[in-house]
């Protein structure tokens, strides 16, 4: 199956650009490599352009003849919504809007999305089902939300179908330590932690101790990496047999503290770090974790990492050694 994978040398693409090269199928990445690296694109080729670049884009559709599109390129950091949201619009909205007119022009109706918790804003208990309402708090979220919509309308106007997956806190790297998060200046709490236990930063800090959880940092659905890539795998699949549109939280389904998830990689790595108790971050919704049933009735997706000490570990591990 020949399959366009955008943002395929980013943290979560290249995972699942190793998990579908393994099995076989004819990759072929697309990225900027803004926030990607070349050397994390372990199979098929790697195209690098813009998604805005629609002469180059719509030249690898007319020529690769691709069946199914995976789309993980876009901005990904909350903070950075809120101080530039007219940025997050136009890489996660309006270069989305951009794809999806090309897979309608080359009759693609095969996609997998990569959405966010973050679409459901401040739950009132903080758990999450696929049909929470849907009202994010910041632009991030927000400018995913709206790609959602696209997908949802286009599903209805024509035989397109897609699957979005909703991801929860993505985390950890590839067991075989090929591959791993290496976003230049991370903001992710497990690699901040990571890297301070390192010795790469001096110090880290908590964003909020005030807020309505059980000890007052915000909590979060910490899902391994390598789960996540077996979930688009499965989502391909099923897509591939016909499977119908459908919305599917990634997540474990329960939630640690920030203050709870620094203890385990002191624990951990045996590192005691300076650690600064300081102001909320703008953006921060208190509590997400998934209600995290339905992905596994529908795709028969089967977690194996479900064990933050195995997810901070592989974080650890590949953050040592890590080559780019
Ligand atoms: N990391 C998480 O916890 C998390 C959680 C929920 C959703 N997501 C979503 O998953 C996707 C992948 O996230 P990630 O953590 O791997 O981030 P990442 O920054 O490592 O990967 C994004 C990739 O897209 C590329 N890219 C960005 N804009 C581009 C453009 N205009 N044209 C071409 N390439 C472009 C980057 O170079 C990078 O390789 C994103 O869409 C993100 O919103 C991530
Ligand atoms: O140095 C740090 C980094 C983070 N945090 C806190 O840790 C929690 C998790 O933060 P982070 O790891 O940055 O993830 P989120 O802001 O929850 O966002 C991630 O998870 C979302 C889904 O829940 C995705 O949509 C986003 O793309 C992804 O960045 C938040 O409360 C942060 O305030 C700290 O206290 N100190």
């Amino acid at each position: 199956m020949k399959i366009l994978i955008t943002g395929g040398a980013g943290y979560i693409g290249s995972h699942v650009v190793k998990a579908l090269g393994q099995l076989g199928y004819d990759i072929t990445v697309f990225d900027n490599l803004s926030t990607g690296h070349r050397e994390a694109v372990t199979y098929g080729d790697l195209v690098v352009g813009d998604l805005s670049d629609k002469a180059k884009l719509d030249e690898l559709f007319k020529t690769r003849k691709f069946e199914a599109v995976l789309h993980f390129a876009g901005s990904i950091v909350v903070p950075d919504s809120v101080s530039d949201p007219l940025g997050y619009y136009l890489n996660n909205t309006v270069n989305s809007h951009f794809l999806l007119s090309l897979c309608q022009k080359y009759g693609v109706n095969q996609f997998i999305f990569s959405s966010t918790a973050a679409v459901y804003g401040m739950p009132g208990d903080g758990v999450c089902r696929e049909d929470s309402p849907l009202a994010p708090i910041n632009p991030y979220g927000q400018s995913k939300l709206m790609t959602e919509h696209m997908l949802k309308d286009l599903s209805f106007a024509s035989n397109f179908r897609y699957v979005a997956l909703r991801y929860f806190n993505v985390s950890g790297a590839d067991p075989e330590g090929r591959i791993g998060q290496s976003f230049p200046k991370a903001t992710h709490l497990i690699k901040v932690a990571s890297e301070t236990a390192c010795g790469k930063r001096e110090k880290m800090d908590i964003f909020g101790t005030d807020y309505a959880t059980p000890d007052g940092t915000c909590v979060r659905d910490y899902i391994h990496v390598t789960d996540l890539a077996d979930a688009h795998v499965k989502a391909l699949e099923y897509l591939a047999k016909g499977g119908k549109s459908e919305v599917l939280n990634c997540g474990y389904g329960h939630g640690f503290s920030v203050k709870e998830v620094i203890a385990r990689v002191k624990e951990i790595t045996g590192v005691s770090f300076t650690v600064v108790e300081g102001p909320r971050r703008p953006g921060d919704p208190a509590s997400l974790t998934a209600k995290a049933d339905r992905i596994q009735q529908v795709i028969g997706w089967k977690p194996k990492y479900d064990d933050l000490n195995v997810i901070i570990k592989s974080a650890y591990e590949w953050e040592k050694k890590r080559p780019f």
